[in-house]
């Protein structure tokens, strides 16, 4: 780990910390996870950091576990040609800019980390603007349409690793996965189970359709929900807010035992809910992705296939390249069941899938992006 070389800066409320960091992580889970996880890191060097996120739902909702984080929803709105929606996004871009700039000259950030999106073209023109450094981070295996406009503005540029932007200046790219929240570490499965009400003595598939939820998963769970009951297979299938309503079924399998099925909108035990399960059906989202890794849990995902660039879908390809999951487009819908109870039933498949995801990256990101942050910072002039 680099020394703390950063400038000592008097903290807001009376203490001190090393330096403040802005980070920029609104619109989506996949951004907005990976945002708290590099607080998490920061503070535990002893830097401070605050949050901008969006005023969408999802991210009030994911928030709620961290009262201890400090975050600022800000104005912003997604790049679209249709001409209200173009309208939205220029009126909303010009406020966010407006905040962001304020919110450089009164916090003096050390740095600015932007996990793209539509929050984070402001935040980063704001601190080019007043000299801050800015880097970006891009966790899927297609640059998304922000990371790709403002990378030339950007001293950091974190990409997956083997994904290149072409054009940047040397030294730029940095090669890092995603950061992952503190608390999504594997539990031994008894206490998983335990903490979501199911009994571990028996199989559990769960449906995680990314921080939206995925209808097309919900139905394809209670369409299937007879059949995986008569198993004795629990669901644990997270829909997605404004998808449905917390619900707790009762089922009896085939050998008379009671089968338990839980349907919620949200979770807030997501390292319960994969330590937990012995397959997860879900989307190719970059944040399900890494958090499947850090669990080891076996999983079918089905790329979203209306995401930018396709990026799912590549993001899905590396996974099964790795040899680390399963990927089912979603046009062969039909074939997810057979998938499903063929896996559910091979221990032996499911213990290999394990020892792929066992090998892949599990730590090492949130430690390069951190030294590297305090590295631009101890390189970078004060703050205007
Ligand atoms: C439709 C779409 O374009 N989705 C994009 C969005 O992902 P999206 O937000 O849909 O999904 P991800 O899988 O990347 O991340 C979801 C995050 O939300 C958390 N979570 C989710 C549900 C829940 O009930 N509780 C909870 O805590 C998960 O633990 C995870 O940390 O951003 C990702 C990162 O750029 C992209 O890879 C995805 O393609």
């Amino acid at each position: 780990m680099v020394a703390h070389r950063a400038r000592l800066r008097p903290a807001v409320d009376g203490g001190t910390f090393l330096s403040t960091y802005l980070i920029s992580c609104g619109g989506t889970g996949g951004h907005l996870s990976p945002g708290i996880a590099l607080a998490e890191g920061l503070a535990s060097r002893g830097h401070k950091a605050t949050l901008l996120i969006s005023q969408k739902r999802v991210d009030a909702r994911l928030i709620e576990k961290y009262p201890d984080l400090n975050f600022v929803p800000i104005p912003g709105a997604p790049f679209t040609l249709q001409p209200g929606g173009f309208v939205k996004f220029i009126v909303s871009q010009t406020k966010g800019f407006f905040v962001s700039m304020k919110l450089v000259r009164t916090l003096k950030p050390a740095g600015i980390v932007g996990f793209g999106g539509f929050t984070t073209a402001a935040i980063i023109v704001a601190g080019r603007l007043r000299g801050v450094p800015v880097a970006l981070h891009e966790a899927n295996r297609v640059p998304g349409r922000a990371i790709r406009t403002l990378a030339r503005f950007s001293r950091r540029v974190y990409l997956p690793p083997g994904i290149n932007l072409p054009g940047l200046r040397e030294g730029v790219i940095r090669h890092a996965g995603l950061p992952v929240r503190r608390e999504i570490t594997r539990l031994p499965r008894e206490e998983a189970c335990r903490l979501l009400g199911l009994d571990p003595s028996k199989k559990v598939l769960s449906i995680f359709g990314g921080s939206q939820g995925a209808t097309v998963l919900n139905d394809w769970a209670r369409r299937e929900l007879p059949q995986l009951a008569l198993e004795g297979i629990q669901l644990y299938c997270v829909t997605g807010l404004g998808k449905g309503m917390a619900e707790v079924q009762t089922l009896t399998a085939a050998d008379r035992s009671k089968v338990t099925a839980v349907f919620s909108p949200f979770c807030d035990q997501v390292a319960a809910l994969l330590s937990a399960s012995d397959l997860v059906i879900g989307r190719a989202g970059a944040g399900s992705i890494a958090e499947l890794i850090r669990c080891e849990t076996p999983a079918i995902v089905l790329p979203y296939p209306h995401a930018a660039d396709d990026h799912q879908r590549a993001n899905a390809v590396w996974f099964e390249q790795q040899g680390a999951g399963l990927v089912i487009e979603q046009t062969k819908l039909p074939e997810l069941t057979a998938a499903v109870f063929s896996l559910l039933r091979d221990d032996a498949r499911r213990q290999s899938i394990r020892a792929h995801l066992n090998r892949l990256d599990h730590e090492a990101t949130l430690t390069l992006i951190l030294d590297d942050l305090e590295n631009l910072n101890a390189g970078a002039k004060p703050a205007a």
